[in-house]
């Protein structure tokens, strides 16, 4: 209500006139009556009154008479409290906005105080929550970068159930939002991705936003937990309630005497968001599974069984679960309602991270250029946290060298965290930046300056790995020899949300993979322990690991019945270990690692892990499941060749790569959903360039992008079977796709099915076709061509004399591509299956390949399913059906046929016996309609 000047409403009869509404929506009203009474609107006598009423609903009543009786300034007071302390009202915000209600002069002077204990419990969440979130990861402790300032976005792609795209998601509302949930049942948001893709930074963003009143929910709770938290309580003694879990570990109700936020929490679920960060990380002994399962939230039980009772809708249900965790860990489908997976950084996304992280231009030009130059460090790069330290490295260490240029050459994943390592180091072997005259930079100097913190906080690493711990006590730092001095170098940060209050913090490394780099170089600087003490987490790994579906097995399974589980949800941070320890004993890095250890047990070193190396490929390979098919014999690799490939690449060694290259005996390897990214290419270009012999590659389904394809480049001459499908490949793969098959002339089969390929890619794929003589199938559905695109592969596959498989599925090539394509089959002798399905083909597209196709005598199987074919075209299709004599099978599904079309069908069909069926299913015929062709049996409707 206006202004003084303004028409003068009347708050007493506002109050009237709503009265209804107001009963039955006002809560709190201890607030309200608080309020009243501080401002002198109501006495002791009046509060005694109201608070004596039996019900909420006459309580409000009650206020209602009161407040009219004391006049028009006590029904404004009461309207202000309610648009004061909006939390607590925020049923009757709405109305507020219906009676345009703006509080007048008189009224904000005067005071409200939110006494409401769930507003309250809301306004200390977020504020907590904005506190715990707006800084990024510190850098070695000596500065703090606000989120705000660094957050990028980075490939939120949506899965279904079947680990198929949903395409990409365009903002952080979309995580709770409805948008691409699969399984209405399940309750958790389920986010996936590689070790340091960023999943840890969502959620802090997604955090940041709830705090800031920024995200689109009506969630007004939001609890945070990590899961490493979970195994840091005793497995037998420690078991909380509930209550205690999200008070204790989260934030606390401050004046709730009577326990209404509790309360709330568990009559309104749904207000409720849980994130619960790195799932891989809890390595509690699942046994403790067979103690009954928790329903109640009064009942103590260990906090893992909470969690796992949270997660699967026991406790809480109906509140909104976000879990992450690394890509590979499988967990019940029911329980989860969407999947996201993270890609990293697009090229894009890179740009505009590299220009958060360098202010001045010359900065991000120098960066920029020589990222450009290496797509392997790019690949790299394409990781959040690898692109971070070689961000945060290049700014450091060319603020305190002369010229400081990013390593030209294959760096590795083991020179990156030496980069980290030296950094940290160089803090405790020279004078802050400011007053250092810029030197030359000899990293050995400056690990050999440091070795003193580096082999204790090393020793820290793996000690704590050993134990299965990712977090560290004062006394365990103590005993590594660490000092309150090494502490802020940057290897280890405090965690004080673990701790009950009080209790001296606790410390984590910087990065678990930071960890894994650490415990691989107290490995090699170890002089005590026996050399092969080195081997201990490759014996690890090769142990067989249940899949990962136990711990929600739970949740359905026979409690009574002991459980046979292993105590690990993932070894990756073990396998990550073995890498770097096959880095660091490169012959790359024997000049660095003679400073700090003895040569004579390195040389021992080396040759043990070299030896171990080798012999297990050669098992590895030999024990290798083969089928055969048609391009010859087939080997499906296990996800553990992967990291194998990657410990080969780190070793640097020519041998193993020859070794390992000639050891693949079959000609077709499968790597699909195998989790490849851009930077596994070039590991995998490392073995795959010793090869004589010709291969085929199928890399389906994996995440290698324009990068990966660059870095195989030097591979492509000896493949004959390149299916790169579903892998976020642009055009410019294609161009090197097209230099390197079109010289080489071997390849047979060509996926590239579900990328973002345009016509100029289709151009220079039609080249391919053109001028590989032995390409017989090309997969290319689902990209981005238009007509143009597909008459550049119509006029090819004319051309090509070997093409008998093409697939075209999910492209825009409307009629003037369907023309471009009847030409092709009017005059292509070889091709035998041909999908044109959900293209936009209308009668007229479908007429003119039914008047091509009757003279076509060769193709087999014909895909023309979700276009827009009336029965204009039925009559064409069908003469087309009665002159070919070659055809088996022919899809006609989800056009727009009526019972007019499906008779020209039928009828055609009695008349050519080769052909199969017919699959017509949803067209447009009733129940009734498809039965009258029930005697046509091959003309399908399911
Ligand atoms: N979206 C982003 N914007 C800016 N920086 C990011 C982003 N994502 C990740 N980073 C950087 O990478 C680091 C590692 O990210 P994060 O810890 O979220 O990875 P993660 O996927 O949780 O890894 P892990 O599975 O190993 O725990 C962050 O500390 C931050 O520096």
């Amino acid at each position: 209500m206006g202004p003084i000047d303004e028409p003068k409403v009347s708050f007493l009869s506002i109050l009237t006139h709503h009265r209804e509404l107001l009963v039955s929506r006002l809560r709190s009203v201890q607030c309200v009556l608080d309020n009243l009474s501080a401002c002198g609107f109501l006495c002791e006598e009046d509060v005694e009154i109201v608070q004596r009423t039996l019900t909420k609903t006459d309580q409000v009543r009650k206020i209602l008479e009161l407040v009219q009786c004391k006049g028009e300034e006590a029904c404004e007071y009461l309207i202000f409290i309610i648009y004061k302390v909006c939390d607590a009202y925020i049923d009757l915000q709405p109305w507020l906005r219906e009676i345009n209600y703006n509080p007048s002069n008189d009224m904000t002077v005067m005071k409200v105080v939110n006494t409401d204990p769930i507003s309250r419990y809301c306004e200390k969440m977020r504020c907590e929550m904005s506190r715990d979130t707006s800084f990024i990861m510190s850098y070695g402790q000596q500065e703090e970068t606000h989120l705000e300032d660094l957050y990028t976005d980075t490939l939120m792609e949506l899965l279904n159930d079947c680990n198929e795209s949903l395409g990409f998601m365009e903002n952080l509302d979309q995580l709770l939002g409805d948008h691409a949930v699969f399984n209405r049942e399940g309750e958790t948001v389920y986010v996936m991705g590689d070790a340091g893709v960023g999943k840890s930074i969502l959620l802090q963003k997604l955090q940041n936003l709830w705090s800031k009143k920024e995200l689109q929910t009506d969630a007004i709770f939001f609890f945070k937990f990590r899961c490493r938290m979970f195994s840091m309580f005793s497995k037998d003694t420690e078991q909380i309630s509930l209550r205690d879990l999200l008070f204790k570990y989260n934030c606390y109700p401050d004046h709730d005497p009577d326990n209404e936020v509790f309360d709330y929490i568990l009559r309104f679920p749904e207000k409720v968001v849980f994130t619960f960060d790195g799932y891989d990380e809890i390595q509690e002994d699942l046994d403790l599974m067979n103690v009954p399962e928790v329903v109640s939230p009064e009942d103590k039980a260990h906090p893992l069984q909470l969690l796992i009772s949270l997660l699967c809708g026991k406790l809480l249900k109906g509140s909104q679960k976000v879990l992450t965790a690394r890509t590979g860990i499988e967990i019940q489908s029911k329980v989860i309602k969407k999947k996201v997976v993270l890609r990293g950084f697009s090229p894009d996304h890179m740009k505009t991270y590299i220009n958060l992280h360098f202010k001045e231009q010359e900065h991000r030009d120098l960066v920029s250029v020589q990222l450009d130059a290496s797509p392997h460090l790019s690949g790299l790069c394409s990781t959040p946290l690898f692109c971070w330290i070689v961000l945060k490295s290049f700014r450091h260490l060319h603020s305190m060298h002369d010229s400081f240029q990013l390593p030209e050459t294959c760096i590795t994943l083991t020179d990156i965290f030496l980069l980290l390592s030296e950094v940290f180091l160089s803090h405790t072997a020279l004078p802050a930046p400011s007053l250092l005259k810029k030197s030359t930079r000899c990293p050995s100097e400056t690990f050999k300056s440091g070795l003193r913190p580096l082999s204790a906080f090393s020793k820290l690493a793996l000690q704590s790995m050993e134990r299965a711990r990712l977090i560290c006590t004062q006394e365990e730092i103590a005993a590594c020899g660490l000092t309150d001095e090494d502490l802020p170098l940057g290897f280890i940060k405090p965690v004080s949300e673990f701790n009950d209050r009080g209790a001296p913090a606790n410390f984590e490394f910087l990065h678990i993979t930071l960890q894994s780099f650490l415990a691989a170089f107290a490995l090699v600087l170890d002089e005590q322990a026996p050399v092969n003490s080195i081997l201990k987490f490759f014996a690890e790994c090769s142990r067989k690991r249940e899949p990962f579906c136990m711990l929600f097995d739970f949740c359905t399974r026979d409690t009574s019945k002991p459980s046979e589980d292993k105590p690990f949800a993932t070894n990756e941070h073990l396998q990550f270990t073995n890498l770097f320890l096959c880095g660091l004993l490169s012959k790359a890095h024997i000049g660095l690692m003679e400073n700090l250890v003895s040569p004579a047990l390195l040389k021992k070193k080396r040759s043990l892990l070299k030896s171990y190396l080798s012999t297990s490929v050669k098992s590895h390979l030999h024990g290798l499941p083969h089928y055969s098919v048609e391009e010859g014999k087939k080997v499906h690799v296990l996800p553990n060749f992967l990291w194998m490939l990657r410990c080969i690449f780190e070793t640097g060694s020519k041998e193993i790569a020859q070794m390992t290259a000639k050891g693949i005996t079959a000609s077709l390897i499968k790597l699909g959903y195998c989790n490849v990214y851009s930077g596994d290419c070039t590991a995998l270009n490392f073995v795959l360039q010793h090869r004589q012999k010709l291969l085929g590659l199928d890399m389906d389904n994996n995440n290698i992008s324009d990068y990966g394809v660059k870095q195989l480049r030097p591979s492509f001459c000896k493949m004959t079977v390149v299916r790169l499908c579903v892998n976020h490949l642009s055009d410019s793969s294609i161009e090197v796709l097209a230099e390197e098959l079109c010289e080489h002339k071997v390849v047979e089969v060509l996926g590239l099915y579900n990328n973002d390929i345009t016509d100029v890619g289709a151009k220079l794929v039609a080249r391919i076709i053109e001028e590989c003589p032995k390409l017989r199938v090309v997969k290319i559905g689902k990209n981005k061509l238009t007509s143009v695109g597909g008459e550049y592969l119509a006029r090819a596959i004319q051309k090509s004399t070997s093409i008998f498989d093409v697939g075209m599925w999910g492209n825009c090539i409307g009629d003037e591509g369907a023309e471009a394509f009847a030409e092709a089959l009017r005059h292509h002798p070889s091709l035998t299956n041909l999908s044109l399905s959900a293209n936009g083909i209308t009668s007229k597209g479908g007429k003119l390949l039914a008047e091509a196709l009757k003279e076509n005598s060769v193709l087999r199987i014909f895909w023309l399913v979700q276009n827009e074919m009336t029965d204009d075209a039925a009559p064409h299709l069908a003469e087309f059906v009665k002159a070919n004599t070659g055809l088996t099978h022919f899809w006609l599904i989800s056009n727009q046929f009526t019972v007019q079309g499906m008779k020209h069908l039928a009828e055609a069909l009695t008349q050519n016996t080769n052909l199969k069926e017919i699959c017509v299913k949803g067209n447009q015929l009733s129940e009734e309609e498809e039965k009258q062709f029930v005697a046509e049996k091959r003309l399908r409707f399911h």
